[in-house]
């Protein structure tokens, strides 16, 4: 699949009273890395819920690539390439990290695991899954049981099996949250490495990640986009440094 892009027209979401998604409008390009900041509360999950269509909109558009998927379901935004990482993974703990990237390959061909075991001489799609695994850095651990892995390693394989079920548009909540300095370093070598290959929308908290990964970055504050812009722009935008990175930012 090649890359396509995302786009949302004054998509809005209210929880009674609350606006928690208050009019946004993204314009995400084929192949970019962009960026989602804001404090606790802004609004990040419940964008990522609507794209997935887990959450229903209360208005507005919801484009991928020239398909208005408004009011679609799941699955159909599934088919359309768009995937969020931990949607697609029920990992399976007790096997190893080369079945699990195996099976969410297999669910892509529409196999049912049921009939998995028979495909594990499927030389092809063992080939496929190696592909992945040595490209996320879980080479080492290719045989290891899940239920064995260290927590960014985990976090990797989440990411490996979205890249199994061939995305173009991934998004990924937090993908960093809960990792060791080192875990987060090889997570920003892993997403630097499949920037321009897929579309990614990328919501994360840790600001070296964003600032050192993303094409654009848009700031989302109580439910609106209050900037959207290159690097040195949302690094040195007045209104940013107040909402969110504090004026003794220095990421
Ligand atoms: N199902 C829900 N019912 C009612 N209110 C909700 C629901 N989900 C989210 N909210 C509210 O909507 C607002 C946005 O929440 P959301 O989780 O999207 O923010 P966030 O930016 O992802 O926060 P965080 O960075 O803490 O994960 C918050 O005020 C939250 O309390």
């Amino acid at each position: 699949m090649s890359a396509l892009g995302l786009q949302t027209t004054d998509l809005t979401k209210r929880f009674g009273g609350l606006k928690a998604t208050d009019g946004v409008s993204l314009d995400i390009a084929p192949g970019e890395l962009h960026a989602i900041i804001g404090p606790n509360g802004a609004g990040k999950t419940t964008l990522i819920n609507l794209l997935t269509g887990e959450l229903r909109s209360d208005g507005g558009q919801i484009r991928i690539g020239s398909s208005d998927v408004t009011g679609k379901p799941i699955q159909q935004r599934v088919s359309l390439g768009l995937l969020r990482s931990y949607q697609i993974t029920s990992i399976f703990d007790s096997f190893t990290v080369s079945e699990n990237v195996c099976i969410a390959a297999m669910r892509k061909r529409g196999v049912r695991f049921a009939i998995w075991k028979p495909m594990s001489g499927d030389a092809e799609l063992v080939g496929k899954a190696r592909a992945i695994i040595e490209r996320c850095r879980l080479g080492d651990v290719e045989h290891t049981v899940v239920a064995n892995l260290a927590y960014g390693q985990r976090r990797q394989l989440e990411i490996a099996m979205a890249l199994a079920a061939e995305p173009n548009i991934l998004l990924l909540d937090e993908p960093m949250a809960g990792m060791s300095a080192a875990e987060g370093a090889g997570a920003i070598e892993l997403l630097r490495s499949l920037k321009g290959q897929y579309t990614i929308l990328l919501v994360e908290h840790d600001m070296h990640a964003v600032f050192s990964l993303a094409d654009r970055i848009s700031v989302l504050v109580y439910g609106k986009i209050v900037a959207t812009g290159g690097i040195d722009e949302i690094r040195n935008h007045p209104d940013v440094r107040r909402a969110y990175l504090g004026d003794d930012e220095d990421a």
